[in-house]
């Protein structure tokens, strides 16, 4: 049953209780109700986004951002941006970030993996044996086109879960050009005909969540098709404001009872009690300011905010790590752009009633159809007298990602008249790390989220490569014919490597990517959340499930991971209670 209020609901203990119906929150919903004598309640704060059209529409996802599926957090002021704050974007309602994000799908190098299972001490975070949870959670689709993609993806590395994934579905002038360029470049530009074989390095064709020219996303794949089960209830519109401590056992504090509110009501609390576990679910942002505002944290730190600390714990909440971006825009002499169809009311009419009338066209796609991820140049001095970041010689440390238009993700708007093409550099083997903290005890005001945006030498100078690889890929043969990009814009005058380092800080954003809040560490270790099994350390019935528990940040897009991570918590808890 889906309730819309907590007043609604008739019953009051569950077996499980999953806070947050995101991502992960929405794969645990689904495989623990595959056994229909387990009682499930799902608590999420936002609504149910399965009929909003622009989370439907592929292209229009990064209309998203701002709009009421999104928590439309801000960070604090950033000193790695000369102080300048940005948006944070987290989805808000079911599906939660999966259903706003950008849909690129990359399940992480087999490095990554390893390094998981060397960090945790536990072998069964290694790419080997969770390889079973990416073949379970996603499978290859046609593009929308149906066109023949032999040679733009390898299907015998997908799997065959509910997320469907497909390569692009509309071709654009540009693709031919990327993958062009790559084979000529070679190098550390070399094609990779499918970054979901393990090897993050090279450029490729963008695999994204789309599937029959629509987003599939944690809601539509896993929680909708299960969500009538009479085991399962759902409850919408209401946010969790803290865990309550019901007892001790030998083994630690016992945090199973959940209190509950709306925005629309805020004094009017509940309580609802998991009589087996409580799972965090809510976020990198969410997980870690529910843990603080129940006590769960670096004491010192609640106890100056008035909050009664009952587990101490100092890393909740420390280690937010996401990839920095910076939009680096062309202008081009080519009129084989999108741009017009921002800019032109008609022309964007007709392209959505293309989409709505037949799944065809431009809106099938995100706004990117190609990618390529770099390590540095042998010698890079982003990497003299540092241990390399990257988890292995298959993970990158720089993103390219190519859009065929004026990608409105910097501080300049889309000029109203030219073409552009965008190239979004990112670093994906970051080091800086910040924090979520609390602001208040309010569980209704905004945390406080530093991402510590290019605060590492690392950081910025890898950037300032990602950039001018972004230049070098663009003065290569094939762009010289019709395109024939200029630098844009500031960028322009951005000739010295101290130059693209200043663009770089008036302009990054992050890919929102954050992780790392509530990170898994080995049982031992003093530092960490959770366990390998993503039990938090010190209590008892309470894991943390999402993008909070990653040791570290994968060298690519992130969801994917969360999907993977959401798989194995669901066989770990099955086999924790024999269900
Ligand atoms: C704009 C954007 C673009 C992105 N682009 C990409 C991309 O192209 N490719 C990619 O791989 N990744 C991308 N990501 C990242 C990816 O989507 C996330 O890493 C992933 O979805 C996170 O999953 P999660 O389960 O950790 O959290 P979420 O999916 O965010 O789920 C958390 C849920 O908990 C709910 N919640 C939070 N607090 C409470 C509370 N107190 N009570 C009740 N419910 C609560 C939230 O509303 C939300 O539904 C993007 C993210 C965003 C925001």
């Amino acid at each position: 049953t889906v309730y819309t209020s907590h007043t609604q609901l008739t019953k009051r203990q569950y077996d499980i209780i999953i806070i947050g119906g995101g991502t992960a929150g929405s794969v645990l919903a689904n495989r623990l109700t595959e056994n229909s004598k387990v009682s499930v309640l799902v608590i999420e704060a936002g609504a149910d986004t399965k009929d909003n059209l622009s989370v439907q529409v592929p292209f229009l996802g990064s209309t998203l951002p701002g709009t009421a599926v999104d928590w439309a957090f801000t960070s604090t002021a950033q000193s790695g941006l000369n102080g300048r704050t940005i948006p944070y974007a987290r989805g808000l309602g079911l599906g939660g970030s999966s259903a706003i994000n950008l849909l690129t799908y990359n399940r992480g190098s087999d490095d990554i993996w390893n390094s998981w299972a060397s960090i945790t001490g536990d072998s069964a975070w290694c790419w080997n044996n969770v390889k079973q949870y990416y073949l379970k959670s996603s499978s290859l689709v046609a593009p929308a086109d149906g066109r023949d993609t032999t040679g733009q993806v390898d299907p015998s590395v997908h799997g065959s879960g509910p997320v469907e994934v497909s390569v692009p579905g509309f071709s654009l002038p540009i693709d031919t050009l990327v993958v062009q360029t790559s084979k000529q470049l070679g190098g550390r530009f070399k094609y990779n005909v499918d970054f979901n074989s393990g090897d993050f390095t090279g450029v490729g064709f963008m695999q994204s969540t789309v599937g029959g020219g629509e987003r599939s996303d944690a809601n539509t794949a896993y929680l909708q098709p299960v969500i009538s089960r009479s085991n399962l209830d759902v409850l919408i519109n209401t946010q969790v404001t803290k865990l309550v401590q019901s007892g001790t056992s030998k083994l630690g504090p016992i945090f199973n009872i959940v209190e509950l509110g709306s925005t629309a009501d805020k004094n009017n609390r509940s309580q609802v009690m998991a009589l087996k576990e409580t799972i965090l679910s809510a976020g990198v942002i969410g997980t870690p300011q529910i843990l603080q505002l129940s006590g769960i944290g670096p004491s010192a730190s609640l106890k100056s905010l008035g909050i009664t600390p009952l587990l101490d714990i100092a890393d909740v909440g420390t280690g937010l790590v996401d990839h920095p971006m910076v939009a680096n825009y062309f202008q081009v002499s080519s009129n084989g752009t999108w741009d017009d169809v921002l800019r032109d009311n008609s022309l964007l009419g007709s392209t959505l009633g293309q989409w709505q009338s037949s799944r065809q066209g431009l809106f099938v796609d995100s706004p990117a159809n190609t990618q390529g991820y770099q390590r540095l140049p042998a010698g890079s001095s982003a990497l003299a007298g540092i241990a390399d970041p990257a988890a292995g010689s298959k993970s990158a440390h720089t993103e390219l990602i190519f859009v065929d238009g004026f990608a409105p993700f910097g501080e300049l708007t889309q000029p109203a008249t030219g073409n552009y093409l965008t190239v979004l550099t990112a670093v994906v083997s970051p080091t800086s790390r910040g924090s979520v903290t609390l602001a208040s005890t309010d569980p209704f005001a905004k945390p406080l989220i530093n991402p510590a945006v290019l605060t590492t030498n690392f950081d910025i100078l890898a950037m300032v490569q990602a950039m001018k690889d972004a230049q070098t890929f663009l003065a290569a043969a094939p762009w010289q014919q019709d395109f024939k990009p200029v630098a844009f814009g500031d960028l322009a005058n951005a000739k010295t490597d101290a130059d693209k380092a200043t663009f770089a800080r008036n302009n990054a954003v992050t890919v929102n990517h954050p992780a790392g809040t509530a990170r898994m560490s080995s049982a031992s270790s003093k530092s960490g959340v959770v366990d390998s099994q993503l039990r938090v350390k010190g209590a008892q019935f309470l894991r943390v499930v999402d993008a909070s528990v990653f040791p570290t940040i994968p060298e690519c897009h992130i969801q994917a991971a969360v999907y993977i991570v959401a798989e194995r918590a669901a066989d770990l808890i099955k086999t924790a209670y024999g269900l």
